[in-house]
């Protein structure tokens, strides 16, 4: 068939450029340029360490080769991460042997090397492979492909024969070096990623609405030590819009609060550990984040049945007043350490009693969650560094370095956060200044920080009745008017204080960030920057009722001109948003 070239524009964004059909029926979203920019610099900085954790374990080998022989999974399980399971602390039974087997499988080609040349020995780490698992027109390969150092072959799926056609000329059109690295297959990712067990050092996920689907199959092919990248856009289910449904996708339930945004991460997370636990493999979350319409993790995935048995330490429900939003946090799991060794127990429970100390109500539990750290702080510094002395490599620069900042400063052990906002509507008051705030906080010994999630969210490690102290004392000089004494503002003001808050400016009260004036969020570049239509269908109604206006790019005038002419066409599938 002829390809007019009239039918076609030309896109291009960092190195790569895609020609896009004018009926437009293969997925391309402008406004991904964020993620897809950040997923190149979170991939960039793996495939550093990726090399440096091989080396290591090549220098350790050398420094020890007797002992290597003699306990070589061991010595192999030390250091990691690039091909092998983690944990030094072996478990005796039938899952241990299971993963020795595995390990030395893994590590054949390492163990080769020991006696080789220094120049062979690096040789033997082969370029990491990644797998796009949903890749529509290639855009995101392509780039991966030309703009990451040091990449080997990156395999490309869709299970729509426009995408797989449109990523296949597009492999065409980015010349030699695409077509030699990039390969595109019309295959449905799930069975193509059961059929490559730990096959791929990096797998991204980026599919229309939920990743659910996916990442059973997407936890099975990444390698040992590998990274796995997901976003998932459906935004709605993961902060509370229909819970039954979100509990369905994820198996937690989610609560509509402030921090809706940073659970939906957590919800993520948590369910990512849960395919990957049952393959006696657990995630290392290294940064995760909450941009524009989606949610976008970056995990490592590891194999070892011991370590496995620390998930539920860190996951947890939450508790989360209905009358304050007051929450707390109820850990899944507890260890016991006796004689040098450590029993694994449930939680202890409940963590509050059945109503509110603060305002009497009851409390929505949520969860599990995943309340262990989201990021890496090491990773984030090196990667702000590192896109920050390439700036012009990435087309949303401002954006990402924006977010990798905020991130950079958030308290990485503190789950969740306030909202300064929804602490004085509960009391009628008027809102002290971020600053005085942070300062109380500060000055009653805790720590606080901001977070990307939210310019108004707040994290602390001030336990619930500190903070609500520190408001009890912002009122005294602050009084508010008379409430109904039933309110659940006028049951906390009823209540003294048993802290005396300290608002006198704390130097730690801006973060470095704040105090050296650098962006920390940014403004949409254009209108319309949100998720796009699943690829071929008519914007409706509905559509616009459950993304709202803006959701829709610009297609609700459309949309209205055929109403105008009684053409409206008819929707059946869910929707689905990316
Ligand atoms: C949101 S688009 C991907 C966008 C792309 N990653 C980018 O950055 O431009 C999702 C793609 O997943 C494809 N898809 C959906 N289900 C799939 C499946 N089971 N197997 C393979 N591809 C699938 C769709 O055809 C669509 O092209
Ligand atoms: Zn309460």
């Amino acid at each position: 068939m002829s390809i007019d070239p009239n039918d076609f524009t030309v896109i291009k964004e960092g190195e790569a450029e895609i020609l896009m059909h004018a009926k437009n029926e293969v997925f391309y979203n402008k406004a991904q340029v964020n993620n897809r920019d950040l997923s190149i610099a979170v991939l960039r900085e793996f495939i550093k360490r990726r090399k440096q954790e091989h080396e290591a374990m090549l220098g350790k080998r050398n420094r020890g080769p007797k002992l290597v022989a003699k306990d070589r999974v061991e010595d192999v399980s030390v250091e990691t991460s690039t091909c092998c399971i983690e944990d030094s602390e072996k478990m005796n039974g039938g899952i241990e042997k299971e993963e020795k087997a595995s390990s030395e499988k893994e590590c054949g080609e390492l163990e080769g090397s020991v006696n080789g040349s220094e120049e062979k020995k690096r040789k033997d780490l082969k370029p990491a492979r990644v797998l796009e698992a949903l890749s529509a027109s290639g855009l995101r390969a392509l780039r991966y492909a030309r703009e990451v150092e040091d990449l080997g072959e990156v395999v490309a799926l869709d299970n729509d024969k426009n995408s797989v056609e449109a990523c296949r000329r597009n492999i065409k059109f980015n010349g030699s070096v695409a077509s030699s690295k990039v390969k595109s297959e019309l295959v449905d990712a799930r069975v193509y990623m059961l059929t490559h067990p730990k096959e791929f050092d990096m797998v991204d996920l980026d599919p229309y609405g939920s990743p659910s689907v996916f990442l059973d199959t997407a936890v099975q092919s990444v390698t040992d030590g590998g990274m796995l990248m997901c976003t998932a856009t459906d935004m709605a289910v993961l902060c509370g819009a229909n819970g039954e449904v979100c509990y369905s996708k994820y198996g937690s339930y989610p609560l509509k609060g402030k921090y809706c945004h940073e659970m939906a991460l957590r919800i993520l997370l948590n369910c990512i550990e849960s395919h990957a636990n049952r393959y006696k493999r657990y995630i290392v979350p290294v940064l995760s984040v909450q941009m524009d319409f989606y949610v976008r993790v970056f995990v490592r995935v590891y194999t070892s049945a011991s370590a496995m048995k620390n998930t539920p330490l860190k996951l947890s429900y939450v508790y989360q007043c209905i009358g304050c939003d007051s929450f707390h946090l109820q850990p899944l799991g507890r260890t016991v350490s006796k004689n040098n060794s450590v029993r694994y127990m449930p939680g202890f429970g409940p963590v509050i009693p059945q109503e509110c100390g603060d305002c009497g109500k009851k409390f929505n539990m949520g969860g599990p969650i995943w309340s262990a750290p989201i990021h890496d702080q090491e990773w984030v510094t090196s990667i702000l560094a590192d896109v920050t002395s390439m700036k012009d490599r990435y087309p949303a620069y401002g954006r990402i370095s924006a977010v990798l900042t905020t991130v950079s400063e958030e308290l990485t052990d503190v789950p969740l956060f306030l909202s300064l906002h929804n602490l004085c509507s509960t009391l009628k008051c008027t809102s002290p200044s971020a600053q005085n705030f942070r300062s109380a906080v500060i000055n009653a010994g805790y720590r606080i920080s901001g977070t990307h999630v939210n310019p108004l969210g707040l994290k602390s490690d001030a336990p619930m009745d500190v903070i609500w102290d520190i408001m009890r004392c912002w009122v005294k000089s602050h009084p508010v008017k008379a409430q109904p004494p039933e309110m659940y503002g006028s049951v906390i003001l009823a209540k003294e204080p048993v802290l005396q808050a300290n608002f006198a400016r704390a130097i730690a009260s801006l973060s470095k960030a704040q105090a050296k004036k650098i962006a920390r969020f940014l403004p949409n570049p254009e209108r319309h920057w949100g998720p796009k239509l699943r690829a071929g269908r008519t914007v409706t109604s509905k559509h616009v009722s459950l993304l709202g206006p803006d959701a829709i790019n610009g297609h609700l005038n459309h949309e209205e001109g055929e109403e105008r002419n009684g053409k409206r066409q008819k929707i059946d599938d869910p929707i689905s948003e990316t």
